[in-house]
């Protein structure tokens, strides 16, 4: 069976810390055209939190998946599709790497595996929450983004290497090294995709782009425009090919 990723262009991450604009609804978010809806951030997170954008925005047509930066984030719900698994390969504890997971093994009986999707992140973004929290080593170059997206497919089985640059725009060149190294596994790319443009471009190199901040700071009709543009990307010939 195909992985359900597998025809998405465009994910939108919402922040169950964060608000939407005055005036849009979980309703209007779906109607952007992205593919999914991941729901997580690193801060601020709780049970209560996640649960209540879940239940907000599974009564409509676009898949919705939680992505939980902790156990305690974690939601079971009727209309949910899934689940997000984070691995932080860069990470500095080992504890983003498997602890949490074993945590979550021990603790939660009613893990759903069929619904459960490892993403093989290397965070990037120095100055994120998430390479704070994970004291993730984003000090590496291109090769070494390679190698690890080799590792992640080859060694680990992993299905998605998600190139994380959550609140910055991040350098394309990683991008495309992480998608040059893997065969059949999937390239997410998130951090500062804001327009058109940045949506165009990223698009070119990922397989799979992801749109958080944007959402929350400017809107619908803004994220309505990264999708056109990596829309476009995917309908444009591969170059060189
Ligand atoms: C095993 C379970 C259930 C959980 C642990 C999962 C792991 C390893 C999480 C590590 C952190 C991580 C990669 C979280 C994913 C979500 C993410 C990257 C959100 C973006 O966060 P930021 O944009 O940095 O933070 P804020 O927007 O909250 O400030
Ligand atoms: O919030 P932005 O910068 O769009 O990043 C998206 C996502 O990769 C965060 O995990
Ligand atoms: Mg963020």
């Amino acid at each position: 069976m195909s992985a359900p990723w597998a025809t998405w262009d465009h994910i939108v991450k919402i922040d169950p810390d964060k608000t939407l604009v005055e005036g849009e609804t979980f309703e209007d978010v779906c109607a952007t055209g992205t593919d999914a809806l991941e729901i997580g951030g690193t801060t601020g997170m709780t049970e209560e939190k996640m649960a209540r954008v879940v239940e907000a925005t599974t009564a409509y047509d676009v898949p919705v998946y939680i992505e939980p930066s902790n156990v305690g984030a974690v939601v079971h719900r009727e209309g949910l599709d899934g689940y997000f698994v984070p691995i932080v390969l860069n990470a500095g504890d080992v504890f983003w790497v498997t602890g949490a997971h074993k945590e979550w093994a021990r603790l939660d009986s009613e893990i759903d595996w069929m619904a459960t999707f490892p993403e093989a992140y290397l965070v990037l973004n120095p100055d994120s929450s998430v390479a704070n929290y994970t004291e993730a080593d984003c000090d590496i170059d291109a090769d070494e983004v390679a190698a690890y997206a080799e590792v992640a497919e080859r060694m680990f089985g992993q299905r998605i290497v998600y190139v994380e640059y959550s609140g910055t725009f991040g350098d394309p060149e990683m991008v495309q090294a992480a998608t040059d190294a893997v065969e059949e596994t999937s390239v997410f790319y998130g951090g500062g995709i804001h327009d058109y443009e940045s949506a165009h471009q990223m698009g070119r190199h990922a397989d799979t782009i992801v749109v958080g901040d944007l959402v929350h700071d400017e809107g619908v009709d803004a994220v309505a425009e990264t999708v056109e543009g990596v829309a476009d990307a995917n309908s444009e010939p591969i170059e060189g090919a």
